[in-house]
């Protein structure tokens, strides 16, 4: 038998889904175990490879995400908040390491996954790149270091086609921030400012996303003071980072028990 781990990816046609199979094809540590798209998309049925624009690599694409599962020891999933809840409840079923990159959920959709996580790993991150981890490691001390004097606002800006706001990363600096300063981020987040706001808020956390053409994902958190402005920033040029993080996170949960993590444990940050 093989030692290297069997991964699937569902939303193979998406913008990560097809980062995704390359980054799993491309690591000597995994193998692909099957791919899922949405029923009714066009893939379905087809190979893989040709689907990609390449060769056949005799992997046909399904509509049965309980098929797949069960010859794979991880799941990657990158698609959106609904088709990510139904995955979770039948990964923790095929006791596979669940992989979520998918952004936007809602509390109760949160809920949902920590109860599949009693039953298998769930890794879950919205944003998978080392740098961006790094970043919220030093969003938190920055803002340890600083009392509300400096006010806290993160900007992001992604492509045209994203569909939530703000990003996942985005919330991951604010909560970072938040627990950096000591409160809770619900309680002081600011979002979208328009018309007569009044004045800004001492100690709110503000979050403004810009979204055009194909930015990849870009996210400053600015510390602005009376005279002095800190800025810490990371662009992202190249979806392939979100993608290795991914595959890491796969191999990494391989021998972890059931519950929930995040990039910062896989990355040991
Ligand atoms: N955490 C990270 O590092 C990170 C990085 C990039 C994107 N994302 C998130 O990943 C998600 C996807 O982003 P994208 O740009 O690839 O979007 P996309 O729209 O290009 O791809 C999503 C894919 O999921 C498919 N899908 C939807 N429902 C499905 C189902 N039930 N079964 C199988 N496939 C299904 C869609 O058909 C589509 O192909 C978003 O939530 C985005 O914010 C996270
Ligand atoms: O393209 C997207 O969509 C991205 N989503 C994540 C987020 O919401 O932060 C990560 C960056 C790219």
């Amino acid at each position: 038998m093989s030692n290297k781990t069997a991964i699937a990816i569902v939303g193979a046609s998406g913008r990560m889904g097809q980062m995704l199979i390359k980054a799993v094809l491309d690591n000597d540590n995994a193998t692909l175990a099957g791919v899922t798209e949405r029923a009714g998309h066009d893939w379905i049925g087809q190979d893989l490879g040709q689907c990609m624009g390449g060769a056949p690599i005799g992997v046909i694409v399904s509509d049965d995400p309980l098929e797949v599962f069960a010859k794979s020891q991880a799941i990657i999933d990158f698609t959106a908040p609904a088709a990510t809840i139904a995955h979770a409840e039948l990964a923790a079923q095929a006791r596979a390491v669940h992989v979520i990159g998918t952004t936007g959920f809602a509390p109760d959709d949160l809920k949902k996954l920590s109860a599949a996580a009693r039953h298998a790993p769930i890794i879950r991150a919205g944003n998978m790149s080392l740098g961006v981890n790094l970043l919220t490691k030093l969003t938190q001390k920055v803002a340890q270091a600083l009392d509300a004097d400096f006010d806290i606002e993160i900007v992001e800006s992604h492509h045209k086609h994203k569909v939530d706001a703000p990003s996942g990363t985005a919330l991951m600096l604010g909560e970072a921030a938040a627990a950096g300063r000591g409160v809770t981020l619900d309680d002081v987040s600011d979002r979208g400012r328009d018309g007569i706001t009044g004045e800004r808020k001492r100690g709110d956390i503000g979050f403004h996303a810009i979204r055009g053409g194909d930015v990849v994902g870009e996210h400053d958190v600015i510390f602005a003071a009376d005279g002095e402005r800190i800025v810490l920033r990371h662009l992202a040029t190249d979806r392939n980072i979100f993608a290795r993080g991914a595959v890491k996170a796969a191999l990494w949960g391989q021998d972890k028990g059931p519950g929930e993590y995040d990039m910062m444990d896989v990355l040991g940050l």
